[in-house]
């Protein structure tokens, strides 16, 4: 229909919240100083065979020491709002409360001030995939139920030590990628390899202790803090590759209950997972021989503890893929793909990124919003990431980025001012180039080019940060102001 490809000139909400992002391990830096403990990721990216160029993020932004120099430019983009992550053992070296690094509480409470002295909200996240590597040795990680304390008494440490001054919270960045790449594969921390099981196990104790976390703080601080506590759930969005088909269509919505079902269903319809994931695993397990579902259970007082544990939907998104039916594989051994039964591919047409998994489909995150909207009971949504990468050497004059800003921002204002989805606010991944995880610092997703080759890692803008804070001075995108993104755009 003509709006779904029209260019909509409007604003957003008057008091919409245009944010940035980053990650601790992605950016700070001093891995090992004033006490800081180890991560899965400092020992991860130790094995120079598993990161880009053995790269490593021992240095990263250097935003430990620099973090004044992140202040600035955020202040330069005149953005609301700045989403970072704690270092779990920055603060708690072993990953417990037996011991509290009061030099990683300082970093914090200095990097929180100065965002308050800049006007500019600090919205945090707990978890950004950097686990201590002693709680991974000791029992496990995110394997071991034990996990739900040592994640809730982090929780608690970070409420009572920043909840004066921090009001929007994060538990999980993306469980997802935690359980299905970090133990379901090997591109992630702690890799470990796939077995069909270990990735829903993970799964099934982020969960809990996400809602463990959300539990404390609104039976502890909501009074006296006044605070919102959210998780942030990446899903690319699922395009039936033929509408009028109805296997299409069922395929494009099982895989995004697969993708983002396995941890909204619980968390914001009613404590369990989708239907389609527990019929499906649980069948496929009988086929191959379990004794039990690779599916955990949660107990009625389980699905009671977890059921209706966010005050917003976070939407991490990026990219979009067709979807269709794919042969059943009950083939050993098994996984979360096999499970759920779809081929998702990208039309070779969609323009690429930096990175082979990111194809520009801007209509894709209306889709998405629009689907959420309808499939959880219409939440408060923050997108709290969404980005464009290109790979290094990349000069700042980053139309491809530019592009997919404008079209996708444009495409989440539709959904907020056609389709009624109650998006509060959005935040561009990433504020500056960073440790792409495995990639190391071969993709680029920042609005802020940074040249790791140089001790002092300057932060420069690249076109995109213009473009941006244009679109953040107008809230939007006013018809007089086009003129001026015109000239941003390819000529
Ligand atoms: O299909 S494969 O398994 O071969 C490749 C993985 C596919 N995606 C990659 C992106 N990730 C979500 C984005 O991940 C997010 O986005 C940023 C850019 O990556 C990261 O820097 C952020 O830390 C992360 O929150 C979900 C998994």
């Amino acid at each position: 229909d003509a709006e779904r490809d029209t260019f909509l000139f409007d604003t957003f909400p008057e008091d919409f919240m245009w944010s940035s992002a980053t990650s601790a391990y992605q950016i700070e830096g001093g891995w090992n100083e004033d006490g800081k403990g180890v991560s899965i990721w400092d020992e991860f990216s130790h094995d120079p065979t598993l990161i880009y160029g053995g790269q490593s993020g021992d240095v990263a932004c250097d935003s430990y020491h620099k973090w004044r120099d992140d202040i600035e430019i955020l202040k330069e983009m005149k953005l609301k709002a700045y989403r970072f992550s704690i270092s779990w053992s920055r603060l708690l070296p072993d990953g417990t409360v037996n011991s509290i690094n009061e030099a990683g509480i300082r970093y914090y409470n200095e990097l929180i001030d100065g965002l308050l002295e800049a006007n500019i909200v600090p919205v945090v996240t707990l978890y950004h995939w950097d686990l201590p590597l002693n709680l991974h040795k000791k029992y496990g990680g995110w394997l071991n139920v034990a996990i739900v304390q040592d994640f809730n008494n982090f929780a608690k440490l970070c409420f009572m030590r920043f909840g004066d001054r921090v009001k929007n919270w994060i538990t999980l960045n993306e469980p997802w990628v935690v359980a299905q790449l970090g133990y379901g594969s090997f591109v992630k921390a702690p890799g470990i390899l796939g077995d069909g099981m270990k990735t829903y196990i993970a799964a099934h104790n982020l969960i809990k202790a996400h809602a463990a976390a959300w539990h404390t703080y609104d039976n502890e601080f909501r009074a006296k803090q006044g605070g919102i506590v959210g998780i942030s759930l990446n899903c690319d969005w699922a395009e039936p590759y033929k509408r009028t088909n109805p296997v299409d269509v069922e395929a494009s919505n099982r895989l995004l209950q697969f993708f983002i079902g396995w941890f909204a269903h619980p968390i914001f319809v009613d404590g369990d997972y989708p239907e389609i994931m527990k019929t499906r695993i649980d069948n496929k397990s009988r086929l191959q021989g379990y004794t039990e579902s690779r599916l955990p259970k949660f107990t009625e007082e389980e699905k009671q503890f977890i059921s209706g544990t966010s005050d917003f939907l976070g939407l991490n998104h990026y990219t979009t893929t067709y979807t269709a039916p794919a042969p059943e594989d009950n083939s050993v051994p098994p996984g979360w793909g096999k499970d759920n039964g779809v081929q998702k591919w990208f039309n070779k047409k969609w323009p690429g990124s930096g990175s082979g998994w990111l194809k520009g489909v801007p209509w894709g995150i209306r889709r998405l919003l629009e689907w959420l909207k309808e499939e959880y009971n219409d939440p408060d949504i923050y997108i709290t990431e969404n980005g464009f990468s290109a790979r290094e050497p990349e000069n700042l004059d980053d139309t491809g980025r530019v592009q997919y800003y404008m079209s996708y921002i444009n495409e989440v204002l539709k959904a907020i001012k056609l389709d009624g989805v109650k998006v509060k606010g959005y935040t561009a991944w990433s504020l500056m180039d960073n440790f792409e995880w495995a990639a190391g610092y071969s993709e680029r997703f920042g609005l802020y080019h940074v040249d790791f080759n140089n001790p002092s890692k300057p932060r420069r803008p690249k076109l995109s940060a213009k473009l941006y804070t244009t679109i953040v001075e107008n809230n939007g995108f006013q018809e007089e102001s086009h003129g001026t993104l015109e000239m941003y755009l390819d000529p």
